[in-house]
C-alpha cells in the first residue's frame, strides 16, 4: 500500500461563529504540484495555517507521512519537512540578502524553535555554503550582498522561497507566489517554481490561473470552506461546479 503522504480528514475550522474550513478531506500526493483555487475568502489561507501549525484544526486530522501534524506548533512541522513561504514578505528588511538565508539555514542545526533561530548566528560555515546554494538556485547569487528592503519586489519573494528553501524542505507551501508582480517576474516566477517541482513536493495558493493551469499536476478547488472538485487542470477548466462558484464568487 502506499504510505497518504499530506493527508486532511474531515478537517474545521471556526473562528468564533465563522466557518472557515468545513469538512475538509484533501490527499496531497507527494512529488506533485498542487494548486489550491478558489473564490475570496473560500478558506484557502486559512487551510495553509492549518498545514503549517499556525492554527490547529477545530475537528478532524492532518496528517503527513502517517504521522499527525495538527496540534503540533509550527516550528516541529517544519523541522518534519514542511516550509512556507510567504503572500506578504516576510524577512529581516535591515540584512542582506544572503544573512536571511543563512539565519533559515542555520535552524538546520540550531533547531527551528524559535528562542535558536537567531542565537549562534556567526558559528558555522555549512550554513554559509547552504545560503549560497539556494540563492544560486535562484539565481540571486548577484545581489546576495544587498539588503533585503532595496531589492525589487519579485526579488523579495523569490528571497522568501529561499528562506524556505533554505531549511531543506521536502513540501514547500507557497501562498500567492505570483502576487503583485509584473508580467516578467510572474514569468521567472513560474520557470523557478517548474524548477522547484523536480525535487520537491508543491502546494501553491495561487489566484492567476494562467500559473495554476501551466505548473500545476493537480487542482483542487475550495468554495465556502469546502472542497468543491479535484481534478487535473483539464479537468478543473471544464468543471461547471467550479466555474459556476467562479462567477458567483467573484474569484480575482
Ligand atoms: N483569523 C481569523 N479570524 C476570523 N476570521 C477569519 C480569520 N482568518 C480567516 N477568517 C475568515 O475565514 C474565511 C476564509 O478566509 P481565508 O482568508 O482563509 O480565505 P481565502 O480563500 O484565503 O481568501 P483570499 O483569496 O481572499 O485570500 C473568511 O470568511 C475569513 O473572513
Amino acid at each position: 500500500m502506499v504510505e497518504p503522504f499530506l493527508e486532511l480528514d474531515s478537517v474545521d475550522k471556526d473562528f468564533g461563529s465563522i466557518r472557515a474550513i468545513h469538512d475538509l478531506s484533501l490527499q496531497i500526493p507527494a512529488g506533485e504540484v498542487t494548486a489550491i483555487i478558489g473564490p475570496n475568502g473560500a478558506g484557502k489561507t486559512t487551510l495553509f495555517n492549518l498545514l503549517t501549525g499556525k492554527f490547529g484544526p477545530t475537528a478532524g486530522q492532518i496528517s503527513f507521512r502517517g504521522e499527525r501534524i495538527d496540534g503540533r506548533p509550527p516550528h516541529e512541522i517544519v523541522e518534519m519537512g514542511l516550509a512556507r513561504s510567504y503572500q506578504i514578505t516576510n524577512f529581516f528588511p535591515e540584512l542582506t540578502a544572503l544573512e536571511n538565508v543563512r539565519l533559515a539555514a542555520q535552524a538546520r542545526y540550531s533547531g527551528f524553535a524559535p528562542q535558536n533561530f537567531v542565537s549562534h548566528y556567526t558559528d558555522l560555515d555549512e550554513p554559509l555554503e547552504i545560503a549560497y546554494d539556494v540563492l544560486q538556485r535562484l539565481e540571486l547569487e548577484s545581489i546576495a550582498n544587498e539588503v533585503a528592503s532595496t531589492l525589487s519586489h519579485g526579488q523579495q519573494r523569490h528571497l522568501e522561497i529561499g528562506i524556505a528553501l533554505a531549511v531543506a524542505p521536502d513540501v514547500l507551501l507557497m501562498d500567492e507566489p505570483t502576487a503583485g508582480m509584473s508580467p516578467d517576474e510572474t514569468g521567472e516566477t513560474k520557470e523557478l517554481i517548474q524548477e522547484l517541482a523536480d525535487d520537491l513536493t508543491l502546494v501553491i495558493v495561487e489566484h492567476d490561473m494562467e500559473v495554476v493551469m501551466e505548473v500545476a499536476d493537480n487542482i483542487a478547488v475550495i468554495n465556502r470552506g469546502s472542497l468543491l472538485a479535484t481534478g487535473s487542470p483539464q479537468d478543473i477548466q471544464s468543471n461547471e461546479a467550479v466555474q459556476k462558484a467562479y462567477l458567483g464568487g467573484g474569484a480575482r
